[in-house]
Order: structure tokens, then sequence, then C-alpha cells
């Protein structure tokens, strides 16, 4: 294979909350295989839950940042084992969780240089990271960080219009601030400060790899109209914070070659590329190959939905990001931590624990589940800031507990319900055109999909994995070779998108002002 032949396979790797996965397409961007590393499970030395360690005070939110080096490993040791042949790879790409952060001790950059092909990444990596767990983006422990930043550049929106975003707690620069005050020694001790993605990338590169416009638009820190970090920001953040965060690039830009070490270990090809890691968020725009007027609505840990936009209006409520495959676009994303990991507390409550028994209860029950409304946030949620356990009845009575199947499908309507009142309030107007796109693990659920396609009185459609943000990264490694920004996303497909049809919207008449109504009750004073 030479430097120019396209005609390969492409890798997509994903370094989301409880898992790295790997997926390979062949030449025509058809998916040829997936891997994952389930942290839980497979790792359980490090003893996380959902991925993530919740410190006591629970808000405190991190992840051993050396469990995911040996995640890689052990990925690239599954596809290896499987047969997969290295050689064929012309591209990699991939994505991480957004705003997590990692910590180059002073000293890494000359060891990810010198990687030894006879050891695991691991062994040579796990000593080089200056704070050991990296905060990620269930954190919601910088509350004072977060108000100084904003008094430092004039208010919320202020920062919103700089940023894309008001101050979030996840953000990556109130969780360096934090850093910045609480650990100093650790601070002053790092050369580099990485996003889960570039750090993913560093390592395949063998190099520190710069932080793309789009994963770096969730730091409250890249100045969304300059692609620059923000100097007021930079300053309000931490001492020597631009040379520790390195140029950010173009979400396509071509990184260079893969590390030798890949090339002896595995078997890759010396001539293939790494094309910059990015966002989960913005990966799935690009896996599921959004059209504007689409919406995304991924249903990973967390729940988000994800729409195109031209031209950026942004708010207090939500973020702004640049578009991971049109640097001049944007795209807008609605965060909602309690996600999968609040279902899967209701399916074993209320269902013994079972996926088929929580499906059955949404078949039992009917759209708009008799006026029962429930909201549901097991951890601090970001849109509202509201925690709890909420029911109301018909009759906008609070209530303490429903029926079995009730309580399942008011947790599912409540979460769907929610997403819908505010993409109206970010103006987002759905017309008898409007389709969903449904995407992460929850999404492999019909009954889930036919309640989102009732609740948004649109239909939904899949891909053929529920892992849009991996296959994403592989259609973007294959942009990344084709010349990038050059060249338009779309060009790059030669078959149309594979989606199916999951759910047709049901007649239901879903009160979407009442549930904001009841929502904003919810939001203590
Ligand atoms: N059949 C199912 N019904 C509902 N949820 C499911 C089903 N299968 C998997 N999930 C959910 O998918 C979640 C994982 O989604 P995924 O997108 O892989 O997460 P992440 O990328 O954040 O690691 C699990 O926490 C689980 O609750
Ligand atoms: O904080 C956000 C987006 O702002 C989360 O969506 C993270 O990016 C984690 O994603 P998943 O692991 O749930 O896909």
């Amino acid at each position: 294979m030479d430097e120019t032949d396209v005609s390969g396979t492409y890798l997509g790797f994903d370094f989301s909350t409880q898992q790295v996965k790997i997926l390979a397409t062949d030449h025509n961007l058809q998916m040829m295989k997936e891997v994952s590393v389930h942290f839980d499970s497979e790792l359980p030395q490090y003893n996380t839950k959902g991925g993530a360690i919740m410190q006591n005070d629970r808000i405190t939110v991190t992840a051993p940042t050396e469990m995911w080096v040996q995640a890689l490993d052990l990925a690239l040791d599954k596809m290896k084992q499987s047969g997969f042949d290295f050689s064929t790879v012309v591209a990699v790409s991939g994505t991480g969780q957004q705003h997590g952060s990692v910590y180059w001790k002073n000293g890494s950059h000359a060891i990810l240089r010198r990687l030894d092909a006879k050891m695991t990444l691991h062994e040579q990596v796990k000593h080089c990271f200056s704070i050991k767990d990296s905060p990620i983006w269930m954190d919601s422990s910088t509350y004072a960080e977060c108000r100084y930043l904003e008094k430092c550049v004039g208010g919320a929106q202020q920062l919103a219009d700089i940023t894309g975003s008001r101050a979030y707690e996840r953000f990556t620069a109130n969780q360096i601030r934090k850093v910045f005050c609480r650990q100093r020694e650790a601070y002053e001790k790092t050369e580099r400060i990485s996003l889960v993605s570039s750090f993913a990338a560093s390592m395949l590169l063998g190099d520190y790899a710069p932080i793309d416009y789009s994963d770096g638009s969730g730091m409250n820190l890249l100045n969304l109209k300059l692609k620059t970090w923000d100097k007021t920001c930079l300053l309000s953040v931490a001492d020597n914070l631009e040379e520790k965060l390195g140029i950010p690039v173009p979400s396509s830009t071509d990184l260079g070659y893969i590390s030798s070490y890949f090339c002896q270990r595995y078997g890759f090809n010396s001539n293939c590329k790494v094309i910059a890691f990015t966002g989960d968020n913005p990966a799935s725009l690009a896996g599921c190959r959004l059209q504007k007027g689409d919406i995304v609505v991924s249903l990973g840990t967390s729940d988000t939905l994800i729409l195109w936009l031209d031209e950026p209006h942004p708010s207090t409520e939500g973020h702004i990001f640049i578009n991971p495959i049109d640097d001049d676009a944007f795209m807008a994303l609605l965060c909602f931590k309690n996600g999968s990991l609040t279902r899967e507390r209701f399916r074993d409550k209320y269902a013994g624990g079972s996926w088929e028994n929580f499906s059955k209860a949404l078949q039992m029950t009917k759209p708009t589940n008799n006026g029962n409304i429930g909201i549901y946030f097991d951890v601090q949620e970001i849109i509202p800031e509201s925690v709890g356990d909420h029911r109301f009845d018909g009759k906008d009575k609070k209530v303490v507990e429903f029926s079995n199947d009730e309580e399942i499908r008011s947790l599912v309507e409540g979460q769907f319900m929610a997403k819908r009142f505010h993409a109206e309030q970010l103006g987002h107007k759905l017309t008898p055109q409007s389709r969903v796109l449904a995407t992460g693990g929850a999404s492999a659920n019909p009954e889930i999909l036919q309640v989102l396609s009732d609740v948004f009185q649109a239909p939904v459609y899949t891909l053929d994995t529920s892992n849009s943000a991996c296959l994403g990264c592989a259609y973007r490694a294959n942009h990344g070779v084709m010349g990038g920004h050059k060249t338009a996303f779309a060009d790059i497909f030669r078959q149309p998108p594979n989606y199916k049809l999951a759910a047709k919207p049901r007649p239901a008449d879903y009160d979407i002002k009442r549930y904001g109504r009841l929502e904003n009750a919810i939001i203590p004073l």
C-alpha cells in the first residue's frame, strides 16, 4: 500500500464513558468489524462504575487515566486476535467523551516518541500523568470556578458569545482552574493538557496531538469566531496555559503517520495516517451523516441532542460547537446527564433487571401515560440544574409512585419530553419533514425508539450500528486523507446513508408546555 492508496480500510476509535471501541470499514466505508473493551467488567481492578469513579462528595467524578491506556492495548489485541489485517489501514481517526482532561507529566513527550514495541502501551505510559485520575464530563464540582470565569469575561452571555457556552462545571477550563488552584504542584509539573480525544490521538501518533476545533469548543476556552484560544479566558484560568494546550486545528487535519510502535507491534503500514480526533457528539454528527433539519438523539451514557447550524446564536442554555465536518458551520448540542444509567436503575427496580421486561412495560402502557409525568435525575442534571425524583399525576399533583409499568413509561416519556422542550426553547421547529436519527447503546431498543417517535411526532431512523461516533471517525479518517475541509464530507460516500426506519409516530397529544411548567417547578430557587 503506498501513500496515495485509498482503497484499503479505515479505523474509528471511541474512548467513551463506559468503554473503548474500535470499528473498521472497508474502502466503500461499509462497516466490517467492531470490538470493544468495557471498563467495569473487563478492567475490574480500577473499580469504576459506568466507567467512572464518584468521590464521597458526589459531585467530583473522575476516571483513572491509565485505564484508558490499558483498554487501548486490549482493544487492539482483540482486533488482532479476530484476524484483522492492520496493514490494510489507510488512516485512523477517533473520538473521546467530551470535556475530560489528561495531564501529561514533564518528560512524557520523550516517552511517547520512543515507545518500545516489545512492551504494552500501558507499561510505558502509565506513569506519564501528573494527575492520575482525569476529571470527566460527569463532574459538577467546579461551581466556584464557573462563576469566576463568567465574572472575568463580563457575564454568562458574554462567555457564551465568545466560546459558545456559558460556564459549565464539566467544561475543561473550569476543571483546569480547579487543578491550578487546588493542585498547583501537579499543574506546574504538567507539560501538556489534552482532551480525552487528543490524548487518544497522541498515543496513536507517538507525539502530542493538537486539540481539534469541534471538541475544543467544549472547553469554555476557544473563541468560536477566531478559532483560537481566547486570551481573556486563558488568563482567567491558569498561568502558562496556552503552551500546555498547543494550537487548535481543524477537525479534519492530517496529523501525520501512525507511530512506528503500532507498525511493529500490530503490523500497521508505516504510511497509515492519523486524522485529528474529536469529541463523541461531533463524531456522531459525522457518523449519522446529519443533514440540515434532522435531529440526532444519542442515547449513550449521557443522552444528547444534536442539530446542524449554519450560524451560531449562543445562549445561556445548550452549547454551540464548531462543526466537525465543515469548519464554517456549527452544531448545537444539548446534553442530559441522566440518560442510560437512570434507565438502568428503573430496569433494575421495576423490570427485574431485564431490558425485555422494560420494553414490555412500554408496550403495556399508552402514550401520554394517563397524564402521569416523571422527572428523574439521579445526579445533578445539566438542563435543568436539579436533582431527585419528581412524579406528577394528571392534575399536576405530586405523587410518591406510579405502578411499575407506568414508572418505566414516565421515565422514558419524561426524558424525551425534556429533549423536545429544550430543542424548541433553542428555536428548533419540528416540521412534517423532520427526522430523528437515533444512536447510542439504548437505540438498540425498539420500544424506547417508539416513545421517541411518539413524543417528537416524527419518524425515527437508526443506522447499522448504534455506535455512530466510532463509525463517524472511520468516515472522518477517509475524509482526512481525501483532503479534509477541501473536500465536501458528503462527497466521500459512494452510497446513500443506510438509515432504517425504526418507528413511525402514533397519534398522541404530548403537552410539551405542561412538561416545561413542571420542570420549572422542580428547579431549586
Ligand atoms: N436493549 C437496550 N435497551 C436500553 N438500553 C440499552 C440496551 N442495550 C444497551 N443499552 C444501554 O446502552 C448504554 C451504553 O451506551 P453506549 O452508547 O455504548 O455508551 P458510551 O458510548 O457512553 O460508553 C448502557 O449503559 C445501556 O444502559
Ligand atoms: O458531556 C457530554 C457532552 O457535552 C457527554 O455527552 C460526553 O461527551 C459523554 O458522552 P457519552 O459517553 O455519553 O457518549
